[in-house]
């Protein structure tokens, strides 16, 4: 099994739940249906982010849970570094901004990172394609031509050569990136849907087994567990179908 986005191959490290909701009465209550011993790595985004805050997502580290903040960051170069600069000593592990901002400002985030928090800085993701876009979205409303395919890849190149740790892209397109890039890209990949499942708003979509067979990393689960009837074993069942996987990778 690849080394995960934590260092180490736990099972746990390599489901990411996303807490999106509105207020963190709602992501609190959520996480207590898990035992203290049995914390899942779990996602703060941008919703919950803006009401509950920093002090907040500080204290989620300090109960001993692995955060990603997904903040998906997208500014000019100097913006966005102070805003790297503002949570980057937060004890996040991961931190996304989108890799269409260009090589200078995943640079000048990189640097914001390292100067505040040293080696205890969040690893960075560059989100590529988000995978509720499609080659339709692509070329017709973004005016973007080619594949997402290709397009994933244009900014997957971009993301390695500012020295970013990782990538944010579907199911789809982890194998082949890690192939045309390095098999040490940390890939990480939301849109992971069961058999049948409500899609939603995803366009590119995979079961969670199909992508960590494609090369994944860390997989971001959000309503199949958080609007499920019971979201411990929902999360459960995802667990044991990416540790088949991962066996049959072994
Ligand atoms: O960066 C992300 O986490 C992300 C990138 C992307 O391309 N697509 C994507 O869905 N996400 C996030 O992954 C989660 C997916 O949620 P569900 O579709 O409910 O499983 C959400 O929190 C999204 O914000």
């Amino acid at each position: 099994m690849a080394e995960t986005v934590t260092g180490h191959s736990a099972l746990r490290d390599r489901v990411a739940i996303a807490l999106d909701f509105p207020m963190r009465e709602e992501a609190e209550a959520l996480l207590r249906r898990w035992s203290d011993r049995e914390k899942p790595y779990i996602k703060v985004g941008m919703q919950l982010f803006y009401t509950a805050g920093p002090d907040w997502v500080k204290s989620l580290v300090h109960d001993g849970y692995s955060v990603f903040l997904d903040l998906k960051l997208h500014d000019i170069p100097h913006t966005v570094a102070g805003g790297v600069a503002s949570v980057a000593r937060l004890g996040v592990k991961l931190l996304t901004l989108h890799a269409a901002g260009g090589s200078q400002m995943m640079k000048a985030a990189r640097e914001a990172a390292v100067e505040a928090a040293g080696e205890e800085r969040p690893r960075l993701l560059a989100v590529t394609q988000l995978t509720s876009t499609d080659d339709r979205m692509l070329n017709e409303e973004l005016a973007i031509p080619g594949t997402v395919r290709d397009s994933v890849l244009n900014l997957a190149h971009l993301a390695k050569q500012a020295e970013m740790d990782g990538i944010v892209c579907s199911g789809e397109e982890a194998a082949w990136i890690k192939g045309k890039i390095s098999t040490e890209l940390l890939t990480v990949t939301p849109g992971i849907r069961l058999e049948g499942e409500a899609t939603g708003d995803q366009k590119r979509v995979m079961t969670p087994e199909a992508a960590i067979d494609g090369g994944s990393d860390l997989l971001v689960v959000g309503r199949p567990i958080t609007r499920a009837e019971d979201p411990v074993a929902a999360y459960e069942t995802i667990l044991e179908r990416v540790e088949r996987a991962g066996r049959k990778q072994i």
